[in-house]
């Protein structure tokens, strides 16, 4: 556990502003690690930079850790391995207004971020320059790969040997220029605002993750309300005219009906294990999320009545990696994934967010995300699979959940 006596913080409210673009651009040339991001339905933009250079791995144990942002992978057993910013610089932009939170630790990358910001404060503002192009440098055999697998998870599954499996497949494209992520970021604000949306810097490997998340997996709020989600199923947003439909319109199939009840249905062994019966269950609706549809049930606990302080913990443990990505059983669909996909998932479908920032934690599930390195950028996107999966159509799928930032990186 981090001792946060150690890093006393000064709170006051600037006067000369950095621009989150001068804070990203310092964090990202003196290799601190770094995360933006903008809760649903928020207004505000939170940035937090983690001074040193190593990002400690820590069990994502949200009493015992400290103010700062966790990104676990998919393989992550018993969230033992996430990865934790620390929240030793804390930005929040609310309108014009930056309200600042910084340590007074004093270290190599916290004197060299501060000479940045300076640095950068100081030069002429850049003027806004238009998104570079990017094309699709994908594998010819995606595609083929991808309904191979697909159909072999149907056919196991017709054996009764699981009853989902989410499979996921990746999209390369190729940028003229390093695109300018805060600008990516703030149009993907502006595009979902419903959205969790954030980038995290992570010097250490060299790559940048963004994501546009339509789905929580654990929120504990400062009034002890937990929350998380049962969603699945996918369709367009739009009709054939492109004219967006409104949430009535959708009509959902047997398949998406039982595919989200299958993650439904795992939430409730959760709170099944840890015999808590006072949960309020509410859905299946129909969600937008951006440019699809879903369908989502909602779960709520108030621990305080409860009286359980932990249970964000202790879903945490129970939850990752749900059906939503991976399947059920949990296991066997786990060894499908290892066997079948023929990339490493690396942080796409493990859990990202905030910890104990402003007393609250909301964590959600890494999916509509991104891969940058450089000029590369690799799309993750994934398929729930029940055993009347047809492959073209699951390819088609994850095609239209790819275009979740493929679209707003065209604008
Ligand atoms: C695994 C992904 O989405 C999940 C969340 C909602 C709907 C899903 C589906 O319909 O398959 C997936 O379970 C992804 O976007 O990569």
């Amino acid at each position: 556990m981090l001792n946060m006596e150690l890093y006393p913080t000064s709170s006051v409210t600037v006067y000369t502003q950095p621009t989150a673009l001068d804070l990203w651009r310092a964090a990202y040339e003196t290799g601190c690690p770094a995360a933006l991001w903008r809760l649903p339905n928020r207004p505000e933009k939170h940035l937090i930079i983690h001074f040193g250079d190593e990002l400690p791995q820590l069990p994502a144990d949200l009493e015992d850790l400290p103010a700062g942002f966790a990104v676990s992978p998919f393989h992550n057993p018993d969230n033992e391995r996430t990865l934790f910013l620390r929240a030793d610089a804390h930005y929040i932009f609310t309108g014009d207004e930056v309200d600042e939170h910084v340590s007074e630790i004093e270290n190599k990358q916290a004197d060299a971020f501060r000479q940045a910001v300076d640095r950068l404060m100081a030069a002429p503002a850049s003027q806004p320059t238009a998104a570079p192009l990017f094309t699709d440098v994908s594998k010819p055999d995606e595609q083929r790969r991808f309904e191979a697998a697909v159909a072999e998870a149907t056919a196991r599954m017709k054996q009764g040997e699981m009853r989902k499996v989410v499979i996921s497949r990746t999209k390369t494209v190729q940028f003229s220029t390093e695109p300018d992520v805060v600008q990516l970021f703030d149009k993907l604000c502006e595009a979902y605002p419903t959205a969790f949306v954030s980038v995290v810097w992570l010097p250490e490997r060299r790559q940048v993750w963004i994501s546009a998340t339509p789905e929580r997996l654990v929120s504990v709020d400062a009034n002890g309300i937990f929350k998380t989600v049962s969603l699945a199923g996918t369709q367009s947003a739009y009709d054939a005219d492109g004219r967006l439909k409104q949430t009535s319109e959708a009509a959902w199939t047997q398949k998406e009906i039982e595919e989200q009840a299958l993650v439904g249905r795992y939430i409730i062994e959760c709170f099944k294990k840890i015999r808590l019966r006072e949960y309020i269950e509410e859905g299946p609706k129909t969600a937008i999320a951006g440019n699809l549809m879903h369908l989502k049930s909602d779960f709520t606990v108030d621990t305080k009545a409860v009286n359980f302080p932990q249970l964000g913990t202790v879903m945490l443990r129970l939850l990752h990696p749900t059906s939503a990505v991976c399947g059920m059983p949990r296991e066997t669909a786990k060894a499908f994934i290892r066997h079948h996909e023929t990339h490493d998932r690396e942080l796409y479908s493990g859990f990202l967010g905030p910890v104990n920032i402003q007393s609250e934690s909301h964590l959600f599930v890494h999916i509509r995300c991104l891969k940058l390195e450089g000029q590369t950028a690799t799309l993750y996107a994934g398929a729930g699979l029940t055993e009347d999966s047809i492959p073209e159509r699951e390819w088609h799928e994850t095609e239209m959940k790819c275009q979740t930032l493929l679209r707003v990186m065209n604008d």
